[in-house]
């Protein structure tokens, strides 16, 4: 078994020791940034690291249904990613914008709640705040559509860039009944009510689920790490992945805390579906 399958708690290696035995009733469901693609300087870069893709698609397959869990649109993550049409994925489940959304390769069907005003009141906004607050060169807005995200990333100080609008734009959402979503170097305003974790329970649910294998990397994946504790209570038995960062950054520390098994970023994911891919094989 390759070294990337070795869970470091008691609970994580029966639960991935349960997942391996019932390949048919598996979920395997990943991050997207951070965990499927590496971190880069600019969101549109964000490709899917060497062989994920060939990974995660060697496993339908072998049993395992697919889930992608993302903060982006899910328009946006079926492009960067690349899953549509690919062979071996035609049992993936896009749940983007934090689940708001979601995408079925099986059936290529796409559901989108409306968007709610408030988006549309921080979209006209939210230039002349960032105006106001003098904010560094380099940060940016990213439209999502139905959220509005500001990077700091490529500000020379991105840390202090963060500090200085986490406040201010916390203020911004909830004047117009937005929630905001930290991440890795980016204050999201987005509506409330979605997020990973019920968007994940769900899906596991109805598709019947007897294991979930979740991978995450930031603090929008721990909604989905909560759910399937939740779900381990229940008797599901599954081994929780976190992604280290590889950019230098500190991980986050309620993930890497949480998980059963910490690996070194997409490379160390890639590595674990590979080596997933290699004990379903070998025990069939
Ligand atoms: O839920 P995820 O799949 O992890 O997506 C969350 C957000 O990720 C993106 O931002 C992050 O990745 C960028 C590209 O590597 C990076 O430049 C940025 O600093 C990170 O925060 C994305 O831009 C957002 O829309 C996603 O919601």
């Amino acid at each position: 078994m390759a070294i990337a399958l070795h869970p470091s708690t008691a609970a994580g290696r029966d639960a991935l020791a349960a997942l391996l035995a019932d390949p048919a009733g598996a979920v395997v469901a990943l991050d997207y940034d951070g965990t499927l693609a590496p971190i880069v300087a600019d969101p549109e870069q964000a490709h899917p690291a060497p062989g994920a893709l060939a990974a995660l698609a060697a496993l339908g397959p072998r049993g395992a249904a697919l889930a992608v869990a993302t903060g982006w649109p899910t328009a946006s993550a079926l492009r960067l990613g690349g899953f549509a049409g690919v062979a071996g994925l035609e049992r993936l489940t896009v749940l983007g914008h934090y689940g708001a959304e979601r995408w079925d390769a099986a059936t290529g069907e796409f559901t989108a709640p409306q968007v709610p005003p408030g988006v549309a009141a921080v979209r006209a906004e939210l230039p002349a705040l960032l105006a106001e607050l003098a904010a560094p060169a380099g940060v940016g807005i990213e439209d999502k559509g139905r959220s509005l995200a500001v990077h700091t990333r490529r500000a020379a100080d991105p840390q202090g860039a963060l500090e200085l609008l986490r406040g201010p734009l916390g203020e911004l959402a909830a004047r117009h009944g937005l929630s905001v979503e930290p991440g890795r170097l980016v204050v999201e305003l987005r509506p409330g009510g979605a997020d990973k974790g019920v968007a994940l329970t769900g899906f596991l649910r109805e598709s019947g689920a007897r294991s979930v294998l979740y991978a995450g990397d930031d603090l929008g994946d721990l909604a989905a790490y909560a759910a399937v504790e939740e779900l381990r209570g229940e008797g599901l038995p599954n081994p929780l992945v976190a992604s280290g960062p590889v950019t230098g950054e500190p991980p986050v520390r309620e993930v890497a805390e949480r998980a059963d098994l910490v690996v070194p970023g997409p490379v160390g994911v890639v590595e674990l579906l590979n080596g997933l891919y290699g004990a379903l094989s070998a025990a069939s």
